[in-house]
């Protein structure tokens, strides 16, 4: 499991472990650190040009210590000094290592961002703002790239783009959620000792051990119905490809069996692609034929008409989990009424379905997804796992789970629906929503990245490569 903090919580645990050292010690642990991962990415150190933008605060202190150490490693360190005010002793040590103070940017192999770190607040201001802008080179981001709120990922105005960021202590949560993590490029770690001081962490990222854990598997005893039967409610006349694509994720992901209910066109689409699945076409929207299933996936392609409507009511009044998504989300913005149960409830929305359900704009959710997905799962008192370039899952009194899997070729038609079904498959499986949304998401965005391979996919080739992805975790398990 990796886990992430806030700015307040990193900033509450640095003081309790400074308390216990002397004064400097940290940063001189942080400016190796950083000095090490510099000398990396220059490969020569000897003779390259190093640049520095150098902040107010003690990032720019990192930035100028770390600048010293290769100053004397024979860089050519300079240092543009942005703040009011500059880290006293860090300028000290680095204008006797060599390094040079210098009135704007200038050409680089490099270029340290030393600006705002932690105590970073809104927008960047001017002259950091001109700065980020003009300065040329790959970037190392000192702690976060500037510009991006360290607790959430937002970016209110210009922001670093950085190949690479070295943090301190811990990660921050913004540097693994959109758009901040897209900012931060590669993430390295610097241990300077916080461990011990941490609080309970504000993310949580599930890694291959984890999930290879978490799995259901068959053991000597299991047969077809304690794996785990999967209902799935889905397509329409309209829309039959969702019906088919949600089966197959359900049926690739290890659903013991999947029963399948919708009108007489998915059903003839879900019968061609898919003779392991058990069928019942329904003339009117019951489920009195149905039989018993664990676990219900409700909603893509279903259509939001009066028997949409209807066929949603009646797998909401069961009393098993319900994964709910697509259409099924919107009949739920419109009627709330419909969440009213005990069993578990998963909503699978992207930006613009959680616009609805929280009458909140687009962009205000893409823009501040923690937020919006822990108001989701609060209002809504369910498992809210909010799809997209970062896909974050949030349930009540838990760690937001954040998704480190996936490819931007995942941003393609129909991907959503196999997720929905991946996740109905786990649910059955005996997961609780958390676990089964978190792994669903995890294998979804493994499989989505062996079935690109660098190349488009189509959103049947994501659920075809769910079970090579469910091999590549157990192999690395072991
Ligand atoms: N504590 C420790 O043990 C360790 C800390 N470490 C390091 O210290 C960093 C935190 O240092 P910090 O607290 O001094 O804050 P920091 O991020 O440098 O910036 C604060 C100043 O920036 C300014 N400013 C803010 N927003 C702005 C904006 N939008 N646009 C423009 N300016 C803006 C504002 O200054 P003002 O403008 O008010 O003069 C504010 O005072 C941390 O990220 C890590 O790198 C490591 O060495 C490990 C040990
Ligand atoms: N830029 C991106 N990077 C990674 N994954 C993405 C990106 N854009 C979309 N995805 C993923 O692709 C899937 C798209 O689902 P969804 O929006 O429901 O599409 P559809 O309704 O067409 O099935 C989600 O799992 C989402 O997280
Ligand atoms: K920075």
């Amino acid at each position: 499991m990796r886990t992430s903090y806030t700015a307040d919580q990193i900033r509450g645990a640095e003081q309790a472990l400074m308390a216990t050292l002397p004064e400097g010690t940290l940063m001189q642990r942080a400016a190796h650190g950083l000095a090490a991962v510099c000398a990396g990415m220059l490969g020569r150190v000897y003779g390259s040009r190093v640049l520095l933008l150098v902040g107010s605060g003690d990032n720019g202190g990192d930035a100028l210590y770390a600048g010293a150490l290769l100053a004397r490693r024979g860089a050519r360190v300079s240092a543009v000094l942005a703040g009011a005010r500059t880290h006293e002793a860090g300028l000290a040590a680095f204008l006797l290592a060599g390094g040079r103070v210098a009135p704007d940017v200038g050409a680089a192999d490099l270029v340290v961002d030393g600006l705002v770190g932690i105590g970073g607040t809104g927008a960047l201001r001017e002259p950091y703002a001109g700065l980020v802008e003009r300065a040329g080179g790959p970037v190392v981001a000192v702690d976060v790239p500037s510009g991006v709120d360290a607790s959430t990922g937002q970016v209110a105005g210009a922001a670093v783009r950085a190949q690479v960021t070295v943090t301190m202590g811990a990660l921050k949560s913004g540097l693994l959620v959109d758009p901040g993590a897209s900012r931060a490029g590669h993430v390295e770690l610097v241990d300077i000792g916080l461990g011990p001081y941490l609080p309970d962490p504000d993310l949580a990222a599930l890694t291959d051990p984890d999930v290879a854990a978490l799995l259901p598997s068959p053991g000597a005893e299991s047969d077809k119905y304690r794996r785990g039967v999967v209902g799935i409610a889905a397509g329409s006349h309209a829309y039959t490809g969702a019906a088919v694509l949600a089966v197959g994720g359900a049926l690739r992901a290890g659903a013991g069996m999947v029963r399948y209910a919708g009108p007489s066109a998915p059903v003839a689409q879900v019968r061609t692609h898919w003779p392991e699945a058990v069928i019942t076409e329904l003339d009117r929207p019951s489920l009195a034929g149905v039989g018993r299933v664990q676990a219900w996936v409700l909603g893509p392609g279903l259509g939001t008409d009066d028997w949409a409507h209807e066929l949603a009511a009646q797998v909401l009044a069961s009393d098993v989990p319900v994964l709910i998504d697509a259409d099924a989300l919107s009949l739920v913005a419109r009627d709330h009424s419909l969440l009213f149960r005990s069993a578990p409830v998963v909503l699978t929305p992207h930006a613009g379905e959680l616009s609805r359900l929280l009458r909140v704009a687009r962009e205000r959710i893409e823009a501040s997804r923690l937020e919006f997905v822990r108001r989701a799962a609060s209002e809504l008192n369910a498992t809210v796992l909010l799809k997209g370039s970062t896909t974050v899952i949030a349930e009540a009194d838990r760690p937001v789970r954040v998704n480190l899997t996936g490819s931007s070729w995942l941003a393609t038609g129909g991907t959503g629906d196999v997720l929905s079904g991946v996740a109905g498959a786990l649910l059955a499986g005996g997961l609780s929503g958390y676990d089964a949304a978190s792994c669903a998401a995890y294998l979804h965005g493994l499989a989505g990245t062996l079935a690109a391979d660098g190349a488009p996919l189509v959103s049947a080739d994501v659920a075809t490569a769910i079970p090579e992805a469910m091999r590549s975790l157990r192999r690395a398990r072991g």
